[in-house]
This record gives C-alpha cells, sequence and structure tokens, in this order.
C-alpha cells in the first residue's frame, strides 16, 4: 500500500498493491472447488479488513468502459445551459446535474460536478483540476450509504480510502472496478463488514478526472434486520449502525440515504422538502 499522510497528496508509486485484486472467474461455476471457497474467504476477509478492493474477472468488456467514459466526457463538455437544463434543483427525487459547488461534503463544497441517474443510483462525475487556493477536496471524507458501490475510474488517481487513521491511494488498475461497501452492509453484519471511509483529492492543475459510479441499494423501504453471525465473526464485530456516534446509521434504507441527500444538497431540500427541514431542526 502507499503510504501519505492524512494531508492530500498524489503519491504515485507501488501501484500494485494499492488494495487487495480479486477475480471473479475464481468464483465461476464449474471451477475447481477448493478455488472457489478460497475466493469466499478472501472475499470475506477482505471486506471485514478493508471494505476496498479492485475486482478483476467481471465480464465487462473495454469497449463498453470505454464508451461509458466518452459519454461520461460528452455529457460534461454540453454547454451549461444543456447541463442546467436537467438541474437536481428541480427534481424532488434528488436526480440530475449538480454543478459544481452544489454539493456539500462534511459542511464544504465539494470541487466536482455530477449526474445522477436512475433508481439505483449511477452517478457520472467530472472532478476539474485544482486551481490556485482551492482547497482540493473532491470530495470530502464519508462513509458510502447503501450495500455495495462500483467504481470505475479513469488513470488521473486521487481516490483515497482511510485505514487507521491514513488515507492510501487507490491508482487505476487498468480494466478493474473498484468495489466497496456501504453502511447497510455494516449495519446488517453488526460492523463485521465494514463501510470504509474514503475520499478523493482534486487533480493536479491542467489535470480533469472522471469516475463513473454504480450505487447497488436496497428499496427504499427495506429495513435491515442484523443477521446472527458465527462466533468466532461475533467476536470480531465492531458494531454496526453506532460503529461512528456522530452518524448513526439508520436501518431503513431511504431514511439512511434521505438523511445524507438533505445535508449534502441543501437546495434540493430546501426547495422540494422545507418540511422535513424543519421537521429535524
Ligand atoms: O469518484 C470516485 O472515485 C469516488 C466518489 C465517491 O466516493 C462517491 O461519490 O461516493
Ligand atoms: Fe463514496
Amino acid at each position: 500500500m502507499v503510504m501519505t499522510s492524512t494531508t492530500p497528496t498524489h503519491s504515485t508509486t507501488e501501484h500494485d498493491a494499492a488494495l487487495p485484486v480479486l477475480d471473479l472467474r475464481e468464483f465461476d461455476p464449474g471451477t475447481d472447488p477448493a478455488v472457489r471457497s478460497r475466493f469466499l474467504e478472501r472475499l470475506r476477509e477482505t471486506c471485514h479488513d478493508v471494505g476496498f478492493f479492485y475486482l478483476v474477472g467481471h465480464g465487462i468488456g473495454d469497449t463498453l468502459f470505454r464508451e461509458v467514459e466518452e459519454v461520461t466526457r460528452a455529457f460534461f463538455a454540453l454547454p451549461e445551459a444543456d447541463r442546467m437544463a436537467i438541474a437536481m434543483t428541480r427534481s424532488p427525487h434528488f436526480r440530475g446535474y449538480t454543478p459544481l459547488g452544489g454539493e456539500l461534503t462534511n459542511g464544504r463544497a465539494d470541487r466536482r460536478e455530477e449526474i445522477d441517474l436512475g433508481e439505483a443510483t449511477i452517478k457520472a462525475i467530472h472532478y476539474p483540476p485544482s486551481g490556485p487556493g482551492c482547497d482540493h477536496q473532491g470530495v470530502g471524507t464519508h462513509r458510502d450509504f447503501g450495500l455495495l458501490t462500483f467504481v470505475l475510474q479513469d488513470a488521473v488517481g486521487g481516490l483515497q480510502v482511510e485505514r487507521d487513521g491514513c488515507f492510501f491511494d487507490v491508482p487505476h488498475l487498468p480494466g478493474a472496478l473498484v468495489v466497496n461497501l456501504g453502511e447497510m452492509l455494516q449495519l446488517a453484519t453488526h460492523g463485521y463488514l465494514k463501510a470504509t471511509v474514503h475520499r478523493v483529492i482534486s487533480p493536479p492543475a491542467g489535470v480533469r478526472r472522471f469516475s463513473v459510479i454504480y450505487f447497488f441499494n436496497p428499496r427504499l423501504d427495506a429495513t435491515l434486520t442484523p443477521i446472527d453471525l458465527p462466533a468466532e465473526l461475533a467476536a470480531q464485530a465492531t458494531g454496526g449502525h453506532s460503529a461512528d456516534p456522530d452518524n448513526p446509521i439508520l436501518a431503513t434504507y431511504g431514511e439512511n440515504i434521505l438523511k445524507v441527500r438533505l445535508r449534502a444538497h441543501a437546495d434540493v431540500a430546501q426547495l422540494h422538502h422545507a418540511d422535513l427541514l424543519a421537521a429535524e431542526s
């Protein structure tokens, strides 16, 4: 792993060792049962220890990845008026385009523009270069709030994952998806599986970063009940919903995401959900 201080930096060495690499072909039907069970063992350990991994052997071709990246770049190259025509401020459902400065994490504006699409959200993101005096927060430190997140990132880098109080770079691994766990899986396993804190540092001057994310989430009205763990796993579970006392995870997915959305998109909340804001304060 590449170790960096908690001060944002771009380090570029030891790319190969950044995160565990899991090859989904090891789990293909017909594969040697010993290989399949070793795969499951590594998956469990990785989701417990790190909460983040590279997934290869997923069967998605380079052509599709390239097309997704091209469509993403084309969208963000549209005139601003066209992007704003589908602004999230027009959607009570928190769907559509969010311009630069329109989203907050931990009370500070993220330096990115994005579009949120569909029911299980797909999010395409553009991180513009750092400017003079910029605070370099592409997206601030956070946990994802659903079940599983699949990230397709370009070659620029800037995604960082927290472990033991330090942030580690997650450099681009060609052909791989970066997979991480969300709060609902942490809650459902009493914290045995980890929703790991991460962030994105703005690219250096002159460089733009693009990423496309698929958030695999439960139904909005689904309430997750923590499962009974085998004793040896329960002994290593650190507590699900209350692991972070300042930011408890809510068991009904819709409430958990609404909490985040109201904070992150204060303008959308004010326009469409003033009643909820009033109820919160
Ligand atoms: O752009 C990325 O690589 C990750 C962004 C992220 O963590 C998020 O939007 O939840
Ligand atoms: Fe995230």
